[in-house]
C-alpha cells in the first residue's frame, strides 16, 4: 500500500469512529433529555444541573483513561459534551463578575462549558442580587487567590445573602501587560485591579518603578481604557483581553508568584448532594467569651475533620463583633461532618451552613 492510500485507509477509519461517536454523543443527548423528563415530573423546583454528578463523572473519567490523550483532555471533552447535554435539557444562565474577558468568564467556562448562556455582572453584589431574583439560575464570584488572600466582597455579601455555594472552581491565573506601546520605558501609567497590582508587585516595582498604579474596578475595564487611550498608559490582564481589546503584549507572565491560583464559587439556590469528594463552607459568630473559638473548633478536631480554611469578618452588627467563615472537608450528609457540625452549632451565637458542594476536579 503507498502512502497515499495507508491514508485514505486511516481516514476512511476515523469517519467510522466519527459517525459512531455522534450517534453516541446524540444517544446521551437523548438520555439527559429522559434525566429531565424525570426531573420535572417529581416536583416544582427541579434542579437540572447537578454539580456532584457532574464531578463523579469527570472523576470517573480520568480515572479510568488510559491514553494516548491525557486524563485532563479526555475531561475537558467530557465537560463539553455534560454541558451540551444539559442545554438539552434546559440551558442555564449564569450570571458573573465581568465584564467579557475576566477571569471569572474563564472560571464560569470552566465550570459549565460552552452551552450555558453566561452574563457579565458589573460587581459581586449584582452577581448575588441575579441569582437572589432569579434572573440567573447560578452566578460564579472570585473568593480567594493564593497570593492575596481573600476577597472580602464576596465573604461579606454571605453575611446578608440566603445564597447557597454550589461549587468551586480553581484558575491558574497569569498576568500580561497590555500597550498600544512597542517599549516599557513609553509607559507612565498603569491600569489593574488593585488584587493584579498586588500580585505583580515585585514586577511592576523592578520593571516600572516610576509609572502610576491606577486602581480600577476590573482587569478588562483596565485594557478598555488603555485602548480608548492615545499614549503611555498599559494594563494588567489576561491575554485574551489583549484580542478583544486590540492590545499588543508588552511582557508575559508578570505575577510575583509561579502558582498564582484564584479560587471561585458557584453560588445558587440547591443542596448539592454528596460527590464522594467534597467541602462544606461555614458562616459562624462565637458567644463572647473566653476561649470561645477554640471550644468552637474543638468538635472538628475531635472528628478528624481537616479544616482547609478560616477568615474572620466584621459582623456589622455592632463594633466588636466578627463572624468567621469556616471551610471544612467533607458533605454534611457524612455522618462525623453531621455530628461534628451539631456540637459546634451548640458552641456558636450564629451557626449557619452556606453549603456543601463537590471539590473542584479540573
Ligand atoms: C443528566 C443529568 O443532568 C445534567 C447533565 C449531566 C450529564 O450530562 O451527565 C449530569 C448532571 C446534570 O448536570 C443528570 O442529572 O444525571
Amino acid at each position: 500500500m503507498n502512502e497515499k492510500e495507508a491514508l485514505a485507509n486511516i481516514r476512511q477509519k476515523i469517519d467510522d469512529i466519527d459517525l459512531k461517536i455522534q450517534q453516541l454523543l446524540n444517544d446521551r443527548a437523548a438520555m439527559a433529555q429522559e434525566v429531565a423528563r424525570i426531573k420535572m415530573d417529581s416536583g416544582e423546583q427541579a434542579d437540572f444541573y447537578r454539580p456532584e454528578r457532574e464531578a463523579m463523572v469527570l472523576r470517573t473519567v480520568m480515572e479510568r483513561n488510559q491514553g494516548p490523550l491525557a486524563s485532563a483532555e479526555v475531561a475537558r471533552l467530557f465537560r463539553e459534551i455534560m454541558s451540551a447535554c444539559l442545554a438539552a435539557e434546559k440551558p442555564l444562565q449564569v450570571a458573573y463578575l465581568g465584564p467579557e474577558g475576566s477571569f471569572t468568564q474563564a472560571a464560569a467556562q470552566k465550570q459549565f462549558g460552552g452551552s450555558v448562556e453566561l452574563h457579565p455582572m458589573t460587581t459581586i453584589a449584582d452577581v448575588f442580587h441575579a441569582v437572589e431574583t432569579s434572573h440567573a439560575c447560578y452566578g460564579v464570584v472570585p473568593v480567594e487567590n493564593s497570593t492575596e488572600g481573600m476577597v472580602s466582597h464576596t465573604l461579606d455579601r454571605f453575611i446578608s445573602s440566603p445564597l447557597k455555594i454550589n461549587g468551586e472552581v480553581t484558575l491558574r491565573i497569569h498576568h500580561y501587560l497590555l500597550s498600544k506601546e512597542k517599549n516599557l520605558e513609553d509607559i507612565s501609567k498603569v491600569y489593574a485591579h488593585p488584587q493584579a497590582i498586588a500580585q505583580c508587585r515585585q514586577w511592576l516595582m523592578e520593571q516600572l518603578p516610576q509609572a502610576e498604579l491606577v486602581p480600577l474596578n476590573s482587569n478588562s475595564e483596565a485594557a478598555k481604557r488603555v485602548a480608548a487611550e492615545p499614549q503611555n498608559s498599559a494594563a494588567i490582564a489576561a491575554n485574551r483581553a489583549a484580542d478583544i481589546y486590540g492590545l499588543s503584549i508588552l511582557a508575559r507572565n508578570i505575577e510575583d508568584e509561579v502558582d498564582n491560583t484564584t479560587r471561585f464559587l458557584v453560588i445558587g439556590t440547591q443542596n448539592v448532594g454528596p460527590s464522594g469528594v467534597d467541602k462544606t463552607a461555614l458562616l459562624v459568630a462565637t458567644k463572647n467569651k473566653p476561649g470561645a473559638l477554640q471550644t468552637l473548633l474543638k468538635p472538628l478536631a475531635d472528628n478528624s475533620i481537616s479544616m482547609t480554611r478560616i477568615e474572620s469578618r466584621p459582623s456589622r452588627k455592632g463594633i466588636w463583633e466578627y463572624v468567621f467563615f469556616i471551610d471544612i472537608e467533607g458533605h454534611i450528609h457524612e455522618p462525623a461532618v453531621a455530628s461534628a457540625l451539631s456540637l459546634l452549632e451548640n458552641e456558636s451565637s450564629m451557626f449557619r451552613i452556606l453549603g456543601s458542594y463537590p471539590k473542584a476536579v479540573l
